[in-house]
Order: C-alpha cells, then sequence, then structure tokens
C-alpha cells in the first residue's frame, strides 16, 4: 500500500518571547499560517518492522535523526503497530529557513499512518503526540491558521488572513533555532501586538495586519545575519505591505495584495538573494 500527503510550509504573521522556561524553552505567543509550498512525503507499507527514511535533499539526514522518522517511531509506540514503513519525502521546503518543513513532514507522517493503518487517532491526539517531536508539529497538523502559545505547542484556531501574495526570500544561510533562543536578551526584544494582529484578522482588515505583524526574534538574527536585514529592507522599499522574518530566519516574508506586485518584488529580489517564492495563503476560510 502507498498513500501521500502534502506538508505545507508555515509563516510567522509575529512572534513574541514572554520569558525563559525552567525546561530551558522559551515561553512564546505567535500567529503562524500555512502556505502553499509543500513537501510531498510518501508512505510505502513494508515487510517487518523497519522504518526507513529517504529525503532528496543533501540537508537532511536519512536517518533516525528525520524528524519524520521520529513521528513514525512515535506513532508506532503510542499504538503499538508492528509494521513497517519506507518514508520518501520530496523536499520543495528550503531547509533551516524558518518554514517549519521538518515539523510538517513529521505532522504530515502522523495523518498519513494515522489513514493507512486504520488508527482512527483524532487530530488532537496527532497534535498531543507530534508536541512530543517538535514545537511546531501540532501547528502543522492543522495547518491553518492559528495561535500557537506555551513553547508554541498549544494551538488554537484563528480566524484566516485576508487572501494576499507572499513573497518568500531565503539568503544562504540556515539558521539553528536553538542558537537564536539562546542569544534572546528578553529586555531588549520588540513585542508584538498579538492582540491586534487577532483583531485585524477578524476583520479580515488587511492593511491593520500588515502594520502589526512582527517577530521578536529579528533582532537576534539581524545582528548574526545582517544580510537578512537587508532582504527586509529592501521588501519594504520595494513596496510590501507588511514584511517580516518567519520563526528564527532567515527567511522573510512580505505580504501583498496584488499579484502584479508581487511579481515586481520577486523580480527585484532574484539576483540579489539565492531562493525567491510567490507563494499564497491555504487557509481560505
Ligand atoms: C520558533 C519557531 C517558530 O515557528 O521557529 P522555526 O523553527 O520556524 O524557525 C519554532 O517554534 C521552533 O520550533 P521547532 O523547530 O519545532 O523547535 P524545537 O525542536 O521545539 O526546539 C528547538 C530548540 O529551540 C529552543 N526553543 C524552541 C521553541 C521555544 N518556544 N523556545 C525555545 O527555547 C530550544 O532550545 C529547543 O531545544
Ligand atoms: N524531514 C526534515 N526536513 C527538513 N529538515 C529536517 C527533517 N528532519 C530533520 N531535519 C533537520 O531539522 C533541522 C531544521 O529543519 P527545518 O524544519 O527545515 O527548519 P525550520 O524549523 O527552521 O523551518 C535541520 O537541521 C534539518 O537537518
Amino acid at each position: 500500500m502507498v498513500l501521500f500527503e502534502r506538508a505545507p510550509a508555515k509563516i510567522n504573521l509575529s512572534l513574541d518571547v514572554l520569558g525563559k522556561r525552567d525546561d530551558g524553552y522559551h515561553e512564546v505567543e505567535m500567529i503562524m499560517t500555512a502556505v502553499d509550498l509543500a513537501d510531498r512525503v510518501e508512505l510505502y507499507s513494508v515487510y517487518g518492522d523497519m522504518i526507513e527514511v529517504s529525503a532528496d535533499n543533501q540537508y537532511v539526514p536519512n536517518d533516525e535523526r528525520n524528524l519524520a522518522y521520529k513521528a513514525a517511531l512515535a506513532f508506532k509506540n503510542k499504538y503499538q503497530i508492528n509494521y513497517g514503513v519506507r518514508i520518501e519525502i520530496e523536499k520543495n521546503i528550503p531547509v533551516s529557513a524558518g518554514l517549519g518543513g521538518g515539523s510538517s513532514d513529521a505532522a504530515a507522517v502522523l495523518r498519513g499512518l494515522n489513514r493507512m493503518w486504520s488508527v482512527g487517532a483524532s487530530l488532537e491526539e496527532l497534535a498531543e503526540l507530534g508536541a512530543g517531536i517538535g514545537s511546531d508539529v501540532p501547528f502543522c497538523i492543522y495547518s491553518t491558521t492559528a495561535l500557537g502559545t506555551g513553547h508554541g505547542e498549544k494551538i488554537r484556531e484563528l480566524a484566516a488572513p485576508p487572501p494576499c501574495f507572499v513573497i518568500l526570500a531565503k539568503p544562504n544561510i540556515g539558521i539553528s533555532t536553538r542558537s537564536i533562543f539562546q542569544k534572546i536578551n528578553i529586555e531588549e526584544i520588540m513585542h508584538p501586538d498579538t492582540n491586534e494582529i487577532i483583531r485585524a484578522l477578524e476583520e479580515k482588515n488587511f492593511s491593520n495586519l500588515c502594520a502589526n505583524i512582527g517577530n521578536a526574534l529579528e533582532t537576534v538574527t539581524f545582528s548574526l545575519c545582517p544580510n537578512v536585514q537587508h532582504i527586509k529592507e529592501r521588501m519594504v522599499q520595494a513596496g510590501a505591505s507588511g514584511v517580516l522574518m518567519s520563526g528564527s530566519g532567515p527567511t522573510v516574508a512580505g505580504l501583498v495584495e496584488h499579484y502584479s506586485k508581487a511579481k515586481r518584488i520577486y523580480n527585484g529580489l532574484r539576483g540579489f538573494c539565492d531562493e525567491v517564492y510567490i507563494v499564497q495563503l491555504l487557509d481560505r476560510r
């Protein structure tokens, strides 16, 4: 048997850090929404009790370090499944980019194995299981628009953003989420107004949304990688209505209402930045 799952990337519309916790994580408040740039995850049932994983990207490990492997192992343990699975991942989401690609692959494996082995777990149960794999996995189980609290794993669905185009620009550097969190100085960071963003989503007010989006981790990533700040400034100058870094970076996301403007900004950034995409939001509620 073979089945496939789409694993969409996410962007942050906000990311606020409220404080450091005793378990080493940071208490966050962040709004995320899924976009239509996605990995393709194929699941093959195989004889025996093995988990095999392969991804067509040199930066992604093809062993038990792969988040998709971890998801399959967690699923088999939780539901006491003795079957084997081969996971093949077509990577389209840039790696270590702040776009949640690995987390989305893990979430896709949980959803897919739930179908393949007819376990009948609810999405809430899969999200709870996913929280043990990574902070972003619960969001990726739903891949809509949501507020993430705790260390990001507590998910509350929000109203969908107004339809828009998003330019994603990723410079050729990978960012370690852990190292960015380690360097935060809580006294120095900016705090986006999460409630204003939620209100803008509820009112489908594009300009208020763009005026309020923001990411507390930008200060840290910009100081380590000034190129990320340059890309943000270029997008603002080029006329994007709202611009912020996604997650811990280095991808910068620019929001615009019309495709023609997205295309102009895209053309201006290519040649200056290695990977540039125009994507749309997945959440069309
Ligand atoms: C900050 C976000 C925003 O989406 O960054 P990106 O990965 O997208 O850049 C995510 O929540 C990341 O989630 P994820 O990539 O799953 O990270 P995890 O494996 O849970 O955490 C990696 C490491 O980052 C630090 N960490 C992560 C989340 C958090 N709320 N506080 C932290 O301090 C911890 O040191 C942790 O060991
Ligand atoms: N299936 C996977 N896809 C991408 N990266 C993975 C995967 N499994 C493990 N990783 C590792 O996880 C790290 C973060 O990857 P990724 O999820 O792309 O970053 P981010 O959370 O910044 O979007 C990388 O070091 C990568 O090698």
